[in-house]
């Protein structure tokens, strides 16, 4: 179930409750797993679920027609490719989980995520491949967030109406780091009312590296969940500094927390800087750690990165031959 979201309660904003030296211990967890290394048909099905809940992004200032179109052909490229060379042959005489992962739709990433001018663009390339993808379109002054709440209002409506399935707004951490949290909640709850209307998924961007402490992250992503957001996402991934594990652990002791006040499953979107696989599987076992198995599906777990599809493909091949061996 989506996430409704629930009237402004800054009771819930004070609720982090972990100590620097949890986290770290979680976060070493992590680090220990990816680099001990997995069973080859553990790795196998993470890195296809990594594919699965890609948000294959392009969000450059020189985006055009042409770079989207070769965008939109990668999104689909690969799971071919992967199946071509029998993949589906070697996951069905393994484990079940395995198969779930291998088929051409689940190997093709989640969506296309673009700027809301480029929506147009995808839209016509996938018309022209016969092809369906959903759309993500950043939205509200992307990166910055530093726009009146009306015109971020009118570019949500444009983006929506120009066929986008999903809209990752990022937040103005100018409100967040002041401690303005309501007005926050009712900017992002006058998003979440366009997006009701259209049954659009909202993912909304924190830019974590920016805020001023772990207490603001856990402030904002509770915020934004009181708010409505079925996602909340790291960072737009044009900070000075990408988000790390820590954050996340943040980010997932929010998540947990709201779903236990609410029962309302809100996901998680780790981006910025996501280029290898090896990264990519950190937050993977970062979010099945904290948050368990459940969070493991694209409804509630994406990995939005402009670098990883190629490194992603090439180790999961890499991977697969051992079960040849
Ligand atoms: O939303 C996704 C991010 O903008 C992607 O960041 P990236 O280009 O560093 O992979």
């Amino acid at each position: 179930m989506s996430n409704p979201g629930i009237l402004f309660d800054d009771s819930l904003l004070t609720g982090l409750d972990v100590e620097k030296s949890d986290i770290e211990s979680v976060v070493d967890d992590c680090d220990r797993c990816t680099k001990v290394g997995f069973l080859p048909e553990i790795e196998a099905s993470y890195l296809g679920l990594i594919l699965h809940v890609m948000d294959l992004t392009s969000l450059n200032s020189t985006d055009n027609k042409q770079t989207i179109e070769a965008l939109v052909d990668k999104a689909f490229l690969y799971a071919k490719e992967l199946l071509k060379s029998d993949i589906e042959k070697m996951a069905n005489t393994h484990s079940c989980e395995l198969r779930n992962y291998f088929t051409t739709s689940t190997l093709t990433p989640q969506t296309v995520c673009v700027s809301s001018v480029r929506i147009y663009d995808v839209v016509q390339r996938l018309r022209f491949l016969k092809q369906h993808i959903d759309i993500a379109s950043v939205a509200g002054g992307f990166p910055m967030g530093q726009v009146p709440l009306s015109c971020r209002i009118t570019e949500v409506e444009y983006a929506i109406s120009h066929g986008a399935a999903e809209i990752d707004i990022v937040i103005d951490r100018g409100l967040a780091i002041s401690g303005n949290f309501e007005e926050l909640y009712y900017d992002l709850r006058a998003i979440k009312s366009l997006c009701i209307k259209g049954n659009i998924t909202l993912k909304t961007i924190l830019s974590v590296s920016e805020l001023d402490s772990n207490q603001t992250v856990y402030k904002a992503a509770m915020t934004a969940m009181m708010a409505g957001s079925d996602f909340i996402k790291t960072s737009t991934g044009k900070e000075a500094k990408n988000a790390t594990l820590f954050h996340g652990m943040v980010m997932c002791q929010a998540i947990k927390h709201y779903h236990e006040k609410t029962s309302y499953k809100v996901g998680i979107k780790a981006a910025g800087g996501i280029k290898f696989n090896e990264q990519a599987l950190s937050w993977l076992v970062l979010v099945k750690n904290i948050l368990g198995n459940d969070w493991l599906q694209a409804s509630l777990f994406r990995i939005g990165a402009s670098s990883l599809l190629e490194d992603v493909v090439k180790r999961l091949s890499i991977v697969l031959k051992k079960f040849h061996q």
